[in-house]
């Protein structure tokens, strides 16, 4: 059916009307707005004096059950919560601006992870590797880093498992980020395009897509997607395989969205800080050890975890470095260090290793992450 056509001075005269009812009501909203920031930041000042803790997340929770309680309508219960998460994110960052190493540069699935476990509130800073953003933590430079610690494709990431062995931070969050790519150019469209950039594993992983559409074009390996994006917009005869918010960033345009061959594609970030995180009911403890040299030691210092009945989620095991053919081992399980039942197994298996150190409790992360301000619904 076609749409009714404005019909000269009623339909602007309606409109103009009904446009100034949504300026009033924005008015109010704003109002209310700044109003919930002044009390917010009065509950700043109040946690600072009694050191207590900006984010609270199960406080975030409650908020957000109500709202949907309350909500009769016609908006959608997860705009409605996408809505409150980026009040919230302001009502944080007043309180206390948080510094956030990634890395970097800008637009890598690091940047987005980071952007979105944070829901966009804070300082956010770019480090070239990860054993810079651990060094930061560990000084105090920045509250925060992020960093990716394996992929459902790839695997691990060793650099960031031999770093955990070393360094002295806590990790106090898992992300789990869905990996997504992008084909962007200047132009948004596949017309002389000669070469492609990007990174190594994106390459692997569009594999299908590039030999249906571009068989021809040169492949050139870039350090990362964003560096693939910077290169890309200096050459309009290319196009890079990055993601969505490279696009913006380095001012190009989307040809093709998710062309990789397989949509599982996501990675497991750790936030690395300080703190150490209270119990939630649903967590996730991570430990580092080292087994003496004899047949069994694995199984022996495993075995509490079985007798106890508590689920091992995963198991990683590196080289030391320190004696040939020696290892250190990443478990991770389910329930927080301080739980009866999990403090009771670590410490037995404290006394069957050689080291053993807990690098943190933290809630257990959603796959495919949580709504946040990145991943605004597309209609709205
Ligand atoms: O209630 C608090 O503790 C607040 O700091 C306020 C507030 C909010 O904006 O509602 C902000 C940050 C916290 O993570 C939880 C809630």
């Amino acid at each position: 059916m076609d749409k009714p056509q404005p019909d000269g001075d009623p339909f602007e005269k309606e409109l103009a009307g009904l446009r100034e009812k949504i300026d009033g009501i924005d008015t109010r909203i704003v109002a209310l707005i700044n109003e919930r920031l002044d009390v917010s930041a009065s509950v700043g000042d109040l946690k600072r004096r009694y050191d207590s803790k900006v984010l609270d997340r199960s406080r975030e929770s409650l908020i957000m059950d109500r709202i949907c309680r309350l909500n009769q309508g016609p908006v959608d219960n997860t705009v409605l919560q996408y809505i409150f998460s980026v009040i919230m994110a302001a009502s944080r960052e007043l309180q206390k601006p948080l510094t956030i190493a990634y890395l970097g540069p800008e637009a890598t699935h690091s940047h987005l992870a980071a952007l979105n476990h944070f829901r966009h509130s804070g300082r956010f800073a770019p480090y070239r590797n990860i054993a810079e953003i651990f060094a930061e933590v560990e000084r105090g430079g920045c509250q925060y880093g992020v960093v990716p610690v394996e992929n459902s494709i790839e695997g691990a990431v060793t650099h960031t498992l031999d770093l955990l062995f070393e360094s002295d931070v806590t990790i106090t969050a898992e992300y789990y980020q869905t990996i997504s790519h992008d084909l962007l150019s200047l132009w948004g469209n596949l017309d002389e395009v000669e070469v492609v950039y990007s990174h190594p594993q994106p390459f692997a992983q569009c594999r299908s897509w590039l030999q249906r559409n571009l068989p021809d074009v040169v492949l050139e390996e870039c350090s990362s997607t964003a560096q693939a994006a910077l290169k890309a917009a200096a050459n309009p005869k290319s196009a890079a395989i990055a993601s969505t918010k490279a696009a913006q960033v380095y001012g190009l345009r989307v040809v093709e969205s998710k062309i990789e061959d397989s949509s599982r594609n996501e990675t497991r970030f750790l936030v690395l800080g300080k703190e150490e995180q209270a119990p939630t009911g649903d967590d996730k403890t991570s430990v580092m050890f080292v087994t003496s040299h004899i047949p069994g030691a694995l199984f022996t210092t495993l075995e509490p975890v079985a007798d106890a009945g508590l689920n091992m989620v995963k198991l990683e095991s590196r080289p030391t470095k320190r004696e040939n053919w020696s290892y250190f081992f990443i478990m991770d399980i389910e329930g927080h260090k301080d739980d009866a039942r999990v403090k009771r197994v670590l410490s037995t298996m404290k006394g069957l290793c050689l080291y053993l150190k807990v690098l943190g409790s933290y809630a257990k992360g959603a796959h495919g992450g949580y709504r946040s301000a990145d991943e605004s619904p597309r209609e709205v």
